[in-house]
């Protein structure tokens, strides 16, 4: 009777261990596989690349073909291409048209890219903002494939105000030219604000977020976005130390308005363009009140930018603006020491 009851104790406690075998077993590798799963994937394609790994893929592999892919979904055009022995390529951009917001980025990419040697990504990539982790793969792949003798350019107006992007930029390529749209900053700001307001409209009018108790009486509030950006010479200083003034290219926001064509022809020889877009390409929409263009890349009909840009402005109180333009005027004699153009804002 002891003797059967032992044996069953035996059993219960060898059937207990290797239930508990079993549970530890199987717990473990569950965590070991995940974690296992997980290594392998981070040390291949780092989600978190630092310089070093950028600078290898900016120097090393800059070009990926278009056709390796999936040779099947050509398009038409792109079998065109191959049947004319060319082989369209993404590139990196060689220029970029870093800033300001507001200023007249996107009607100066549009112009631009009627110049038949010219390819834009269609829209802000921001890569040297919110998307540098991603990698100049992720980058390249993002731009319009390209023939030889094409300059690919993409614009995010962000960069001019992005600390890191100076940097970045130079670590992709030290010989990349950058363009710098600029407008009058009270001007500027005014659009800043349209367009926020457009989006939310409960905002507190202009003259009150101008000043920092929200009154005329008090200071000018240099914290708030729409006011902040409009000092454009501290941003320039950041872009110097890594560039010199010669890369860089200041177009003037009125003008770009007033006379595209003279801007664009600063801007054709800059990028070591023949000077292809003329004034013969725009005309000037009274409806619209802004110069619109014949035709480009993507219509073959005139058509203008579209109704985000030319917003009508609230109206600001008289003395709130003559506030701004004192604040802005040593910040503004500054920018135009730093540039050499005095590009006469009141
Ligand atoms: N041809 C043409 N058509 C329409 N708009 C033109 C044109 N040329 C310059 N502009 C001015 O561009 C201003 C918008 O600037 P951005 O394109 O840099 O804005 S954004 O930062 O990309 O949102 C936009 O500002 P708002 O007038 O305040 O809307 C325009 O004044």
């Amino acid at each position: 009777m002891e003797i059967l009851v032992s044996r069953k104790v035996i059993l219960a406690l060898i059937v207990l261990a290797a239930t508990s075998f079993y549970i530890t077993f199987v717990f473990n590798s569950c965590v070991v596989s995940s974690i296992s799963k997980a290594i392998p994937k981070w040390r291949v394609h780092p989600v978190v690349p630092n310089e070093v790994t950028l600078v290898h893929y900016s120097t090393s592999v800059r070009v990926v073909s278009l056709l390796e892919d999936n040779e099947t979904s050509i398009s038409p055009k792109y079998k065109f291409f191959r049947e004319q022995g060319l082989r369209p390529e993404r590139q990196l951009p060689s220029a970029l048209i870093i800033g300001v917001k507001k200023g007249g980025t996107r009607a100066l990419l549009e112009f631009i890219r009627i110049h038949p040697d010219v390819r834009a990504a269609g829209s802000e990539v921001h890569f040297f903002d919110k998307n540098y982790m991603k990698g100049f793969q992720w980058y390249r792949t993002r731009m319009p494939a390209t023939l030889d003798g094409q300059l690919t350019i993409e614009k995010t107006p962000s960069y001019f105000i992005t600390k890191e992007a100076p940097r970045r930029v130079q670590l992709m390529n030290p010989s990349t030219k950058l363009l710098v749209v600029v407008r009058d900053p009270v001007t500027r700001a005014i659009s800043d604000y349209a367009q926020a307001i457009s989006k939310k409209c409960d905002m507190k009018p202009f003259e009150q977020l101008v000043f920092v108790n929200g009154s005329i009486g008090s200071i000018i509030d240099t914290s708030w976005g729409p006011v902040k950006l409009g000092i454009y010479s501290r941003y320039l200083t950041r872009w110097l130390k890594f560039f010199p003034l010669s890369q860089l290219l200041f177009v003037s926001g009125e003008r770009l308005v007033l006379d595209p064509a003279i801007e664009l022809k600063r801007v054709q020889d800059f990028l070591g363009l023949k000077r292809v877009v003329t004034e013969k390409h725009f005309y000037f929409n009274s409806t619209k009140g802004f110069p619109c263009l014949f035709k480009s890349e993507g219509h073959s009909a005139p058509h203008c930018l579209g109704k985000t840009k030319g917003r009508s402005h609230p109206y600001v109180d008289p003395v709130v603006l003559q506030r701004l333009r004192n604040f802005y005027r040593p910040f503004n004699n500054h920018f135009y020491q730093m540039t050499g153009i005095n590009f006469g804002w009141a």
